[in-house]
């Protein structure tokens, strides 16, 4: 829900703007511009701003995180490694929602869930020192019943589950699997009181059972919608993306 879309979303769409900032760096231009992607993604149904300020700078840039806050008329969603260096920079920027997430610099995406079963005091310094800045805390988190509870344990009121490798099943039975795992999850997270919202490898054509299941309250997309509208323009690919979430959930709820 925001000031642009003042009713209750039956299920809210995070875009995420990395992408956007890839192909401007890719030429070192000001072109395309990540916070005019950013507006223009609220204009067409866009409940929330996500972005990840890698630690190599790949995409989004310090300034993009800066210049975007203010003039957000949703909510900034901004992924963060656990390290020092992000959660000062987070400290002092005040988004809406921080996503601490897992980070390699060697690998092409975030590759999994952050381990917070492992990284346990480490990570729970983290949420405390952001929730001290009104800070509300998600963890990017694998669907697993030992993860959502350490998550509940520490105090993070929200937790993302990692949809890569139900988005990356190409075998029929292997994501249905993946799904039922998702599943479970969500129910573990839901009894545990959390917020559960997923991402990570959606497109036009997974998204719709994912975006079925009636406790996810948020989905986090980024790269499928930014390659999609080279095709169709950014606004129609957020707005269709919007719909076909909308629409999934609804046939759910009628069944
Ligand atoms: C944490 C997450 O899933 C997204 O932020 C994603 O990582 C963004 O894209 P890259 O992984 O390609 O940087
Ligand atoms: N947290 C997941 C996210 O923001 C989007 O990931 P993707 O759609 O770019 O894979």
């Amino acid at each position: 829900m925001s000031y642009l879309n003042p009713t209750p979303s039956i299920i809210d769409l995070g875009i995420n703007i990395d992408h956007v900032a890839t192909l401007r760096n890719a030429r070192g231009t000001t072109y395309p511009d990540p916070l005019r992607a950013a507006l223009e993604a609220e204009e067409a149904g866009a409940d929330a701003i996500t972005l990840h300020l890698r630690e190599d700078r790949r995409h989004i840039k310090d300034a993009d995180v800066e210049i975007i806050r203010p003039r957000l008329l949703t909510r900034m969603n901004l992924e963060a490694a656990v390290t020092s260096e992000m959660i000062d920079f987070a400290c002092k920027i005040k988004p809406q929602d921080v996503c601490l997430v897992p980070e390699r610099r060697e690998e092409i995406t975030t590759e999994g869930g952050l381990d917070v079963v492992k990284y346990f005091v480490q990570v729970q310094a983290a949420v405390k020192q952001l929730q001290e800045q009104g800070i509300r805390v998600s963890l990017f988190i694998d669907p697993e019943a030992d993860q959502i509870q350490a998550a509940a344990e520490m105090g993070a009121p929200v937790i993302e589950l990692h949809t890569g490798r139900y988005a990356e099943a190409h075998i029929e039975a292997e994501q249905r699997s993946e799904l039922e795992r998702i599943k479970c999850a969500v129910q573990e997270g839901v009894t545990r009181g959390l917020k559960v919202n997923a991402g990570h490898g959606l497109h036009y054509t997974n998204t719709q059972a994912i975006a079925a299941i009636p406790d996810i309250t948020e989905l986090n997309i980024g790269h499928a919608i930014v390659a999609h509208a080279v095709f169709v323009g950014w606004k129609n690919a957020v707005s269709e993306m919007k719909a076909l979430m909308v629409q999934a959930r609804q046939a759910h709820l009628a069944k």
